[in-house]
């Protein structure tokens, strides 16, 4: 059914499972492992691709900023790859706006306090349930210039990350609990945000205006649009730089 010699997620823990000695991890675990997975992964990961669009698609100013910085980056003839991301700033704080005005999960995951603890001299006591609001940090305009406003210029002079050490922007929670995922995430949410950019342009459906989008958020599992994101992607002669069209 399997080989040894696979090296891929399913196959490591298939292969642990069948190990002597392994009861701890059995079938049902790996199912219910695998089911968090795509639970925590794949929500959080295409609402944050589809805000960044859409805010992008509001400010076409910014769009076209973060196309110009792909397309001198790559040059004529190559896709983006990984490795590429480091080198996009403009990219990068396209993202970290995008988190801090829509964190997909804007309470974090609940948690608990172990011990009665008092901070800032409010007593959090024994076994009470903690939200985070990551949503409303986010916009708290003690902390952030023009809050409401998608200004991603504001990462570019700063050192301010999400990786749970600023906390001003902790979409992914902070600490022991952090998202495990936040690596792949990141390499995920950039490599796939980059690709629609340089690969096409857009514009909206039905002749919208940018000013006349809908930009409500709904909460659910995750905060998605309200109204989903309706884009046409456009094969592009300017930015055909980074495809050979002759591929398609
Ligand atoms: C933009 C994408 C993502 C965001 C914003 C995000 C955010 C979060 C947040 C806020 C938490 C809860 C942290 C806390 O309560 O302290 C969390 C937990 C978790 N995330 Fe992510 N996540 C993303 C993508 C992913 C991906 C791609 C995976 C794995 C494939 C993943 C796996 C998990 C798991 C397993 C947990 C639970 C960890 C625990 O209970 O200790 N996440 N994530």
């Amino acid at each position: 059914m399997m080989s040894k010699e696979s090296k891929d997620l399913l196959d490591s823990l298939l292969n642990l499972a069948d190990q002597e000695n392994s009861s701890q991890l059995s079938l049902t675990s790996i199912k219910h492992l695998l089911l968090d997975l795509f639970l925590a992964g794949i929500d959080t990961a295409s609402s944050t691709i589809e805000w960044a669009m859409a805010e992008l698609l509001h400010n076409p100013e910014k769009l076209t900023k973060a196309q110009t910085e792909l397309r001198q980056l790559l040059g004529k003839g190559r896709l983006v790859q990984e490795s590429d991301i480091n080198k996009l700033p403009y990219l990068q704080a396209v993202m970290k706006e995008t988190l801090r005005l829509h964190p997909p999960t804007p309470f974090l995951l609940p948690h608990k306090a172990e011990t009665e603890v008092e901070i800032s001299s409010y007593v959090v006591p024994k076994a009470a349930q903690i939200l985070v609001n990551v949503w409303a940090m986010g916009r708290d305009s003690s902390v952030w210039q023009n809050p409401t406003s998608f200004m991603p210029e504001r990462f570019l002079e700063s050192e301010i990350d999400v990786k749970g050490r600023d906390f001003e922007l902790i979409p992914f929670g902070a600490g022991r609990r952090i998202c495990p995922g936040l690596p792949l995430a990141q390499r995920m949410v950039h490599l796939k945000l980059a690709s629609l950019l340089c690969t096409f342009d857009w514009k909206l459906a039905n002749d919208m205006k940018p000013e006349d989008m809908d930009m409500t958020e709904k909460f659910g599992l995750t905060l998605h649009k309200s109204e989903p994101l309706l884009a046409i992607p456009i094969k592009s002669e300017s930015l055909s730089t980074c495809v050979d069209w002759g591929d398609f």
